[in-house]
């Protein structure tokens, strides 16, 4: 049994200290608002994220930052991009050596252009510490949560540390493979959710299954060059946190990513679906931060560009389609 705590409330960081709760394992869930830290509390079940499903007796609420480290072996991070930084300073200070960090989040922080690993590292001024884990792969909450058969990569620069990671999460329903390319599956992870975008707006234009696979199959190239660009490993791409993850983001209806896209293929303005939504779509800071990127670097990235045009540059997505299918010709495989 390990001491855990899990920061985030949303649906994954639930999801997660249920699973892990469910394991035997003494785990504390930190939710940043105090209203609905008491909410959690009072109803013994996550009403606004994960609707039905009762959180286990041992399973503890809270939303006090003071000595929520103590004793804890394995400190979770569930928490949107963007707001990852802030929430990892709050308790750096009780950031112990031998702690494992585990990063769930998916993204690309616009500020600084860094991977979520390389916020938490800046802000635990952590250059002495290696433990950190990227837990990433093709796991809707909506299903895990109700224990769907699921698979799930825990990738880390040590090996040891991976390995642990699997351990802790893996059960009868959430297979836990292990994965050395830190770098290639936080990129798989976050660069998906701009890729699934892409996807819903053809939905939202009413095209079909061709669409679709051309946009998935075009947006893998984009993230394995991307990826390869930062020194990631092409192989990780074909994994469940690469090709893996994009096939369920793109084609899901619990895909908030796909909903935004598909919002946006039907004529809407973002500022019009951001209202709407409670969740969190990380593809759109992404977009961002990767459009920021690849224009620096000079990374090609055509579907990446087209949403952030769409988002950033109210870009007509008829306009855009036009654009991107009359570009010049050329291989299939390339550099
Ligand atoms: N929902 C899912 O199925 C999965 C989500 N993820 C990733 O996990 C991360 C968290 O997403 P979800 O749990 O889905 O969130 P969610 O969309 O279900 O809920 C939003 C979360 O953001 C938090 N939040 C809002 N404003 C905040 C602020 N200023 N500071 C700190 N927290 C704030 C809310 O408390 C809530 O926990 C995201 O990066 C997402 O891509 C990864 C795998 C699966
Ligand atoms: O990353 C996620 C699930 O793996 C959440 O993003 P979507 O809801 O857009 O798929």
């Amino acid at each position: 049994m390990a001491k855990i705590v899990v920061m985030g409330a949303g649906s994954w960081g639930t999801t997660l200290a249920i699973l892990l709760a469910k394991k035997g394992n003494q785990v504390t869930l930190w939710e940043y608002k105090k209203e609905r830290a008491e909410k959690l509390k009072k109803n013994r079940e996550n009403i606004d994220y994960v609707k039905g499903i009762k959180f286990p007796d041992t399973l503890e609420v809270t939303n006090d930052i003071n000595g929520l480290l103590d004793g804890c072996e394995y400190l979770i991070f569930s928490i949107p991009s963007q707001f990852l930084r802030g929430i990892v300073s709050m308790v750096s200070d009780q950031i112990k050596e031998n702690m494992i960090l585990i990063n769930t989040g998916k993204g690309i922080e616009i500020s600084t252009h860094e991977r979520l690993s390389e916020v938490i590292k800046d802000e635990i001024l952590g250059k002495f510490h290696n433990n950190i884990v990227v837990l990433s792969g093709p796991t809707h909450a909506e299903e895990v949560s109700k224990e769907f058969p699921s698979a799930i990569v825990a990738a880390s620069k040590d090996e040891k540390v991976s390995k642990k990671v699997q351990e802790l999460f893996n059960t009868d329903f959430f297979r836990v493979y292990s994965n050395n390319d830190l770098i290639g599956v936080e990129i798989g992870g976050a660069l998906k959710n701009c890729i699934a975008i892409a996807a819903g707006i053809t939905d939202g234009m009413g095209f079909g299954d061709n669409s679709k696979s051309a946009i998935i199959t075009r947006g893998l190239a984009e993230i394995i060059r991307f990826g390869e660009y930062f020194g990631a490993d092409f192989k990780t791409f074909s994994g469940l946190s690469g090709v893996g993850d994009l096939i369920t983001t793109c084609t899901s209806k619990h895909s908030r990513n796909r909903f935004v896209g598909e919002k946006l293929g039907e004529g809407k303005t973002i500022e019009d679906i951001m209202r709407e939504m409670i969740m969190v779509a990380e593809g759109v800071p992404t977009a961002k931060a990767v459009h920021e990127i690849a224009k620096e670097k000079g990374i090609e990235m055509p579907v990446v560009e087209s949403v952030y045009k769409i988002i950033y540059e109210s870009e007509k997505p008829k306009v855009i389609l036009q654009k991107l299918m009359s570009r010049e010709l050329k291989g299939e495989f390339y550099k």
